[in-house]
């Protein structure tokens, strides 16, 4: 589906690819990680035909760089910044929807689970979107098409829980029939999406793993929690992730999507001094609200 071949790129000397070959099927799930600076964005704007660059790229044997329109319909980007455009919100998703040939309404559709109110924003300038808003949108313009190739930068980053859900969701929906790209520096961030992971460091390819695949991306816990003492930091984490305090600050309920388990005991274990039980159950599948 997607080839790297001998790709090297150099900003003036600096070499910032170095020679990457990658192969990389239909179906696959990639985590692209690495510190600042390893050459993530670089790659993924190879990828996106932005760049000329050393050997060759090609999408479904097609180049992102010569062919750019034909191929770049194919593709669904999330970019991790948000780009500066005053544009109206209506007029941009219909202008996205027209490059990939597309019903804007998918588009508008999708912004609506993940809880944008779309009436309310489309005669707004993007650039004033919230972070979280610009986000949610840049992922529905993503979605709302037939894209085999997915690309997204840190895309969960600026989600809700409640969003982060529903985004987990979308994706599970498209794990047949696309392969996805997530940048990212956190591997926790992104490990329960995919099943290979790529390292880079310093333009180099130095870890290329398979790794378990979570067949539970769409799944969700609910989870009881209680608490030696009530404690105002860890009552506005867990108010964070939308947990409700069911008696004094000391017991506390919520829901948290399968994917994020890692995320939540993560946050969890920094105040592990206080935790006197924790429970985690799955709900079962015909429960879990869509
Ligand atoms: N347009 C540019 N001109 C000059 N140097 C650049 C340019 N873009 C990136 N670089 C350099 O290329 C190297 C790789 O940058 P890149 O943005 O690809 O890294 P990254 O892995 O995506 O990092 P981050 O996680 O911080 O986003 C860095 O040293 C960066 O300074």
């Amino acid at each position: 589906m997607i080839r790297f071949q001998g790709v090297t790129k150099l900003f003036k000397r600096h070499r910032v690819l170095d020679g990457i070959d990658l192969g990389i099927e239909l179906g696959e799930r990639i985590a692209l990680i690495g510190s600042n600076g390893a050459g993530k964005t670089t790659l993924i704007r190879c990828l996106l035909g932005e760049y000329t660059h050393g050997g060759e790229v090609t999408i479904a044997g097609g180049s992102p760089r010569r062919e750019r329109t034909a191929v770049l319909g194919k593709i669904g980007f999330v970019p991790q910044l948000p780009p500066p455009l005053k544009m109206p919100v209506g007029q941009l998703v219909d202008f996205a929807a027209s490059l990939c040939g597309t019903d804007p309404r998918r588009m508008h559709e999708i912004a609506a689970r993940l809880g944008l109110d779309m009436q309310d924003i489309l005669a707004r300038p993007f650039n004033r979107l919230s972070g979280g808003m610009k986000q949610k949108l840049l992922i529905a313009v993503a979605l709302g098409r037939d894209a085999k190739v997915l690309v997204m930068d840190e895309p969960a980053a600026n989600l809700d829980p409640e969003a982060r859900h529903i985004f987990f969701q979308l994706l599970a929906e498209r794990l047949e029939d696309t392969t996805m790209l997530i940048s990212s520096h956190r591997l926790d961030e992104v490990a329960p999406l995919v099943n290979r992971v790529i390292e880079m460091d310093m333009g180099r390819v130095v870890l290329d793993d398979r790794v378990a695949d979570d067949t539970g991306l769409a799944s969700m816990y609910n989870v009881h929690l209680s608490l030696t003492r009530a404690d105002a930091a860890i009552a506005k984490a867990l108010a964070g992730w939308s947990f409700a305090d069911r008696r004094d600050g000391i017991d506390w309920h919520g829901q948290v999507p399968g994917p994020d388990r890692l995320r939540f005991l993560g946050m969890i274990s920094r105040y592990v001094g206080l935790v006197a039980r924790i429970e985690m159950a799955e709900i079962p599948d015909d429960l879990v609200l869509q």
